[in-house]
């Protein structure tokens, strides 16, 4: 076994469906009196009814939060937390409103508590994003870290059977990645493979019964294991790709992962055997590369970069973009091969092994 380093990160969790009626006794073991509840505009129904168990702890609800996090909408969001003396905010919601948290979180100190009702991960890590002037910065702070994260079950039962299968598809890219990482350890792997493994089996169950609270439990679960991964170990190839792709491309953040994970595996399947072994043991399946594809595809989610708003004449400026700063992954970024790869995401290729 290699040397490795492990860093094991102190978020109080909470699992289970109802779990959420226990948030106002989590802000009394926190210390806070009262909260600002954040979402975005969709989701305020839920914030307001968090906000309504909350009574007189709650501050307010700011329904801002938007996708890649604003900095504008960010210093709002604070300025409103001050003005309403919420000395702690709760963020119901996806990765886009748990990043406003963490981005209020990163100069005022707030504590953040975490109520996720996607499958992307970020209520587990420390990484930051906000736009300044059309550019996402993004960065590790222990500071945005959410204190305590509720995983309700309860609160995904509406996420759209399509949203819900790319978020998925967003966390398996998480663990995947995680296990060729140049900084994986034996603890992370184990994760990973079993929040792949959680996710293989739930996402097609929870397309044929996007109500059933056991299955959307177990993505929960699967998608909490694949957020640890990502919080711990250092990314590659994949999510540099997808940060080009949804930074300078727009493309929306789930459905660029869902489409890029299969080409960006096979890119790296030679260099990265027991990675490979492992993704594709978690789905029973004899490829990675074809295996993630599959079950993307057979559950109806998109597999080509041209469906989801990709125009041909950018894939060259895509791979110089991702060219321009090296960075570890298992196989060298090689400009005719990346330059392929983004050809074959681009026509929505079964990857050949
Ligand atoms: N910092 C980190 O560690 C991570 C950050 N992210 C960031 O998170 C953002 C993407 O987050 P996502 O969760 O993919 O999407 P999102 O948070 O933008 O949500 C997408 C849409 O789904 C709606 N929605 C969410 N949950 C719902 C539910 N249960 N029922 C009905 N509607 C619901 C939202 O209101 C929104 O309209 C990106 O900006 C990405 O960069 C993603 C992963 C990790
Ligand atoms: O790309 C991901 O899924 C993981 C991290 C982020 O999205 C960070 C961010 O850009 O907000």
């Amino acid at each position: 076994m290699k040397d490795f380093v492990y860093i094991g990160r102190p978020a109080r969790v909470l699992f289970g469906p109802g779990t959420l009626r226990q948030l106002a006794s989590e802000l009394d073991r926190l210390g806070v009196r009262k909260a600002l509840v954040l979402s975005t505009p969709e989701q305020r129904a839920s914030a307001e009814q968090v906000a309504g168990m909350l009574g007189e702890r709650a501050a307010g609800v700011f329904d801002r939060a938007v996708m890649h996090v604003p900095i504008e909408t960010a210093r709002e969001a604070r300025a409103h937390a001050v003005r309403l003396g919420a000395d702690c905010a709760v963020a119901v919601g996806g990765g886009s409103t748990v990043g406003l948290g963490k981005a209020i979180a990163l100069d005022s100190g707030l504590p953040i508590v975490a109520v996720p009702t996607t499958y992307a991960g970020s209520e587990m890590t420390t990484i930051y994003g906000i736009t300044e002037a059309g550019l996402k910065k993004t960065g590790r702070d222990d500071r945005v870290l959410p204190r305590t994260v509720i995983y309700d079950p309860e609160l995904t039962l509406g996420l759209p059977v399509g949203m819900s299968i790319t978020s998925g598809m967003n966390a398996i890219a998480h663990a995947a990645e995680g296990l060729y990482s140049t900084t994986s350890n034996p603890i992370i792997d184990l994760m990973a493979e079993e929040g792949i493994r959680a996710l293989g089996v739930a996402l097609p169950r929870l397309r044929a019964q996007p109500r059933d609270l056991e299955v959307r439990g177990n993505a929960l679960y699967g998608a909490w294991l694949c957020g640890t991964v990502l919080a711990s170990v250092e990314m590659a190839l994949h999510h540099k790709l997808c940060h080009t792709l949804g930074g300078s491309f727009n493309l929306p953040h789930a459905e660029t992962h869902t489409v890029v994970l299969p080409h960006a595996l096979a890119y790296n399947a030679k260099a990265a055997p027991e990675a490979m072994h492992r993704i594709a043991r978690a789905l029973e399946a004899k490829s990675a590369p074809q295996a993630v594809y599959d079950l993307a595809r057979d559950n109806g989610a998109p597999v080509a970069l041209r469906d989801i708003g990709m125009r041909a004449e950018d894939l060259d400026r895509a791979c110089d973009i991702a060219l321009q700063n090296q960075y570890p992954n298992p196989r060298p970024l090689e400009r005719a091969a990346l330059r392929q790869l983004l050809q074959d995401a681009y026509e929505g290729k079964r990857p050949s092994e």
